[in-house]
């Protein structure tokens, strides 16, 4: 997250670190949301099945052993790339994959469930949503220890299509952003999280791309796919494995 700031901590406890294995040590590689006990949804990004993968819930400082730490292991039979996305286009969208976790995460107050939107459900231009994640800090920069959170009001598609991403950006995914504040990569995966009229949050975005020029480059909002377009195959995929 570029521009952002410590997150409260906790405070966004569906909030999980997508690590894959690596001669023997494991390493942060994108967000994701704990969409149920035993389910995490992310990027399809952020998946490739040659790699050894683990989640780890409850975290806030990766320096430091808090103690409200989870790590679960991920068996490869359980991650599940939506079937449409296809690395070689990002454009076409489709970018969601969901893990089911070997066990079910203990819930707690550092650890919760998202609400997820309703289907179909579009947010408004300038809605106020924040990102969070553990991505860089700026393009190119290191990852931070703290989680992140910055303010990303949504760009509504008819702005975001027509001046800023063009035909790359798709009424399957979500803008938000678009000034200094963006999503920089190891933020893929994670959530967008928006206000709900209940005073909750619902995560309306999984994070998806920002321009190649540059994380926060101007008048390139932080792209996401939109999760409400989403809820059949999350709830199919959920109910039949
Ligand atoms: C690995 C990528 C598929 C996703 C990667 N995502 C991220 O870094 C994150 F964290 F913002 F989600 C990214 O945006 N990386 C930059 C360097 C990139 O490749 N951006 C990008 C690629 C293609 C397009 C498009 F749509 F025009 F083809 C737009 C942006």
């Amino acid at each position: 997250v570029v521009n952002g700031e410590d997150a409260v901590p906790y405070s966004w406890p569906w909030q999980v670190s997508l690590q894959y294995e690596s001669n023997g040590a494991f390493y942060h590689t994108c967000g994701g949301t704990l969409i149920a006990e035993d389910w995490v949804m992310t990027a399809g990004h952020c998946i490739s099945s040659s790699r050894t993968y683990r989640v780890v819930l409850g975290e806030y400082d990766r320096s430091v052993e808090e103690g409200s730490e989870q790590v679960i292991p991920i068996n490869s039979d359980d991650l599940f790339v939506h079937p449409k996305w296809n690395s070689n286009c990002v454009s076409c969208g489709n970018d969601i994959a969901l893990i089911k976790l070997s066990q079910s995460a203990q819930l707690g107050d550092a650890i919760q469930v998202a609400y997820l939107p309703a289907a179909g459900d579009i947010l408004p231009n300038k809605e106020p949503c924040y990102i969070t994640g553990s991505g860089r800090l700026y393009t190119n920069g290191p990852l931070p220890n703290k989680l992140q959170q910055a303010l990303l009001p949504v760009v509504d598609y008819a702005h975001c299509s027509s001046q800023w991403w063009g035909s790359s950006v798709k009424e399957t995914m979500v803008c938000a952003g678009g000034d200094i504040h963006s999503g920089c990569n190891g933020d893929s995966g994670g959530p967008l999280n928006c206000p709900a009229t209940d005073g909750t949050w619902e995560v309306h975005g999984v994070t998806s791309f920002v321009s190649s020029l540059g994380c926060n480059t101007l008048k390139k909002p932080t792209v996401f796919t939109r999760v409400s377009a989403f809820i059949d195959w999350i709830e199919e995929t959920i109910a039949s494995h």
